[in-house]
């Protein structure tokens, strides 16, 4: 556990933050945070509670730096370790849990961490370190046991680990980039009371490492709120109580409402926010005038706990830490002693350090400075807390664990710039491959379509003849029929697809694990090589079954069209996919435009009306068809049943088939037509992105 050992948290202080959003109704602003203030520490669990509605998330997320709604207006001041938050460097050293699990059901526990790990961490640190940190995490978040099995989803009939452990590994996966602050939005929603309890401890045991650990909570029984250390209780957007968990029901009983014995303390807390009429009023006012005490407080009962764990694991343990950064700092750098075991560093000089293992940035925050420290802090508290949030002046921040350095200043977030493309597409199309070949209802339905559509219409056509007006036109028939059926199949396969892999991809793309041209080609890699053994399994059966051209050109002049038919039929399902935002919607859009596609493709209707020429010009099927029925044609001859007069194929079928190109002409647009369709899927994923669609 060498690696775990050195974490450091961070304080995290916030002052006067109001955040407001558009009221669609009024057309004016709506308060839904108001004067908030607190302090997260380090080696300590503060757990946020409220009713539904009061702020939590949206607290959480501000804390976190994720809040991006439109027209919103936050405003106070966050510190993170007495300066000023910077988001982009705030991001590196900390992450954020969302309720749900978003997870690859396909991967086992390992591989999941593994995948982060590879993602997350930069190229740089060998692979043997990252294995071992997995280790470390799998170990840590005790998923020892379960390590090898795989997530799973019941909805697609994959067995896998229960709803605790599942929780754990989406804590695991932001664990492995070895975060000094952890965010999680209600970690124990949906399990029962005992998964809880073992997320929450899990938690508590994450803190106790030293991290900062700060979540949001719902209706906690008590054995889940023992585990608390600080406390927040949130209503209608205002503070009620944020202080020491264990000075909660004091704090309620000063103000006139004590708990009954033998009640859940936040079953009371809630009841009475919710229900008594004026008491958040009551409790909010209260609470302003005693909450400089009572963070006062919880900061020094912080310090001690953090002083009794001591020089060890976690927590800003001792004196020679302190000295250790100091030597590290750059000379601008303010740094006021606070006491033995702490200092107070402000001011925004260079962070270069000696980059020893270990070395710790140990940072009182403006509550508990002295004097001269305050000084600083309500200057830069001046400076910043009329200003949005976002505007705070930028400063550079200690990364911690083993390397000191400054956050990036640019652009990507460090774990990214760390991470060659070539290298997030080998991950992507290994995870990726995986998700087919484990998947068993997938795959066994994608091998059940092709086999039996083979066989049916092998069964179906048997055996062609050349008898004129026959075996002329069942050959056609066979051919439309084919596309008309293989059309729907990959591209109901990415339509259904893309729901799972939707949130999936929100998740890493939000955190900028990889960007979407390392997911496009990962993508490609896997599904070109899949779509291609689909068909030729296809056509294995169904060519000579149906009796076509027994020749070997024949066959793989088939396999070459069918396989570009089925590389653009993805596409088009993929399209409709990230056009829509359900997957009904989806599915609607797609039939519709498939079925479009297919009635001018050039068999249903031997005149095509003028508006809908275009249609059948711009059609993929038109091109397939044509180029095969050419192909087919050209090498067959056919005889009158009642002369025994031969016609040459190519003067045996409709005019209104032919496209007016030659055979290698429609394979040449349609070749072009599947790079213009990746080029067009390309552009509708990077499109959705910036539309917020995925
Ligand atoms: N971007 C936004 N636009 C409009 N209203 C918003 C926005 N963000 C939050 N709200 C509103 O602010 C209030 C608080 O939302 P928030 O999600 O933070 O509450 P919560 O305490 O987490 O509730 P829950 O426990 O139900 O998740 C809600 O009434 C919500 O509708």
């Amino acid at each position: 556990m060498a690696h775990l050992e050195h974490i450091r948290g961070a304080f995290i202080e916030w002052q006067d933050v109001n955040f407001s959003v558009p009221d669609r109704s009024t057309g004016h602003q709506k308060r839904i945070l108001t004067d908030m203030h607190g302090l997260a520490q380090p080696g300590r669990l503060l757990a946020i509670m409220g009713p539904s509605g009061a702020g939590k998330s949206t607290l959480l997320d501000i804390l976190a730096g994720n809040s991006s709604s439109r027209g919103a207006t936050c405003k106070g001041l966050i510190l993170v370790d007495g300066s000023p938050r910077n988001v982009r460097a705030f991001r590196v050293i900390s992450c954020y849990v969302q309720q749900k699990d978003v997870l690859m059901s396909s991967a086992t526990v390992r591989e999941v961490l593994l995948t982060s790990a590879l993602l997350k961490l930069p190229r740089s640190v060998p692979l043997s370190r990252k294995r071992a940190l997995v280790e470390d995490t799998i170990r840590e978040l005790d998923l020892a046991s379960c390590a090898d099995t795989l997530i799973g989803d019941e909805t697609i009939g994959l067995k896998g680990v229960s709803g605790g452990q599942k929780r754990r590994v989406s804590v695991g996966v932001e664990l492995v980039k070895d975060p000094r602050i952890l965010f999680l939005d209600e970690p124990s929603s949906g399990l029962d009371s005992e998964m809880a309890l073992s997320v929450v401890t899990t938690l508590v045991r994450l803190a106790r490492k030293g991290r900062t650990v700060v979540c949001t909570i719902h209706q906690p029984n008590s054995d889940i709120t023992e585990c608390f250390d600080d406390f927040l209780l949130l209503s209608s957007g205002r503070t009620v109580y944020g202080g020491l968990w264990s000075g909660a029901v004091d704090f309620f009983a000063r103000n006139g409402f004590s708990c009954p014995a033998f009640k859940n303390p936040t079953d009371y807390f809630m009841s009475v926010v919710t229900r008594e009429e004026g008491a958040v009023e009551t409790l909010a006012t209260a609470y302003g005038k005693v909450r400089l005490d009572l963070l006062q407080q919880m900061a020094a009962v912080g310090r001690r706990s953090r002083l009794e764990v001591g020089g060890g694991s976690g927590g800003d343990s001792g004196g020679d830490d302190v000295a250790i950064n100091l030597r590290g700092m750059g000379t601008e750098d303010v740094c006021v002693l606070h006491d033995a075991a702490a200092a107070v560093v402000a001011g925004g000089g260079d962070g270069g350090g000696d980059g020893s293992v270990g070395v710790s940035a140990v940072v009182i925050p403006s509550v508990l400075g002295q004097d001269s420290s305050r000084e600083v802090l309500q200057q830069r508290q001046r400076q910043g807390a009329a200003a949005p949030l976002e505007a705070v002046p930028e400063r550079r921040v200690l990364v911690l664990d083993g390397e000191v350095g400054e956050a990036p200043a640019a652009e990507e977030p460090a774990q990214m710039a760390g991470v060659p493309l070539w290298f997030q597409v080998y991950v992507l199309s290994v995870r990726y491959w995986r998700t087919w070949i484990r998947n068993p209802v997938m795959m066994a339905s994608e091998l059940v379509q092709y086999i039996f559509t083979a066989i049916f219409i092998g069964l179906m056509y048997c055996r062609f003849n050349n008898v004129f007006g026959e075996g002329d036109y069942n050959r056609i028939s066979c051919i439309w029929f084919s596309f008309a059926i293989l059309c729907f199949t990959p591209s109901y396969t990415a339509v259904t697809n893309w729901a799972s892999e939707r949130l999936l991809l929100k998740r890493e793309l939000g955190q900028r694990l990889y960007g979407i041209t390392a997911y496009y080609l990962a993508r490609y890699s896997v599904l070109v090589p899949f779509q291609m053994a689909q068909c030729l399994l296809f056509l294995a059966v169904m060519y000579f079954f149906a009796g076509f051209q027994a020749s070997v050109t024949g066959f793989f002049t088939f396999f070459a069209v069918f396989s570009m038919f089925q590389i653009i039929s993805e596409g088009v399902g993929a399209c409709c996919a990230v056009a829509t935002r359900t997957p009904t919607s989806s599915v609607i859009l797609l039939t519709f435009v498939l079925l479009v596609l297919l009635a001018f493709s050039g068999f249903l209707t031997t005149t095509v009306p003028v508006y809908f020429r275009w249609i059948h010009k711009v059609s993929y099927l038109t091109y397939a068809f044509s180029a095969l029925v050419e192909r087919e044609f050209s090498h067959v001859t056919f005889y009158d049943d009642t002369t025994g007069e031969a016609i040459p194929g190519v003067e045996a079928y409709p005019a209104s088939l032919r496209t007016g190109l030659s055979y290698s002409q429609n394979v040449g647009i349609l070749a072009g037509q599947v790079g213009g369709m990746e080029v067009v899927k390309f552009l509708a994923f990077n499109l959705a992105y910036r539309m917020n669609l995925i």
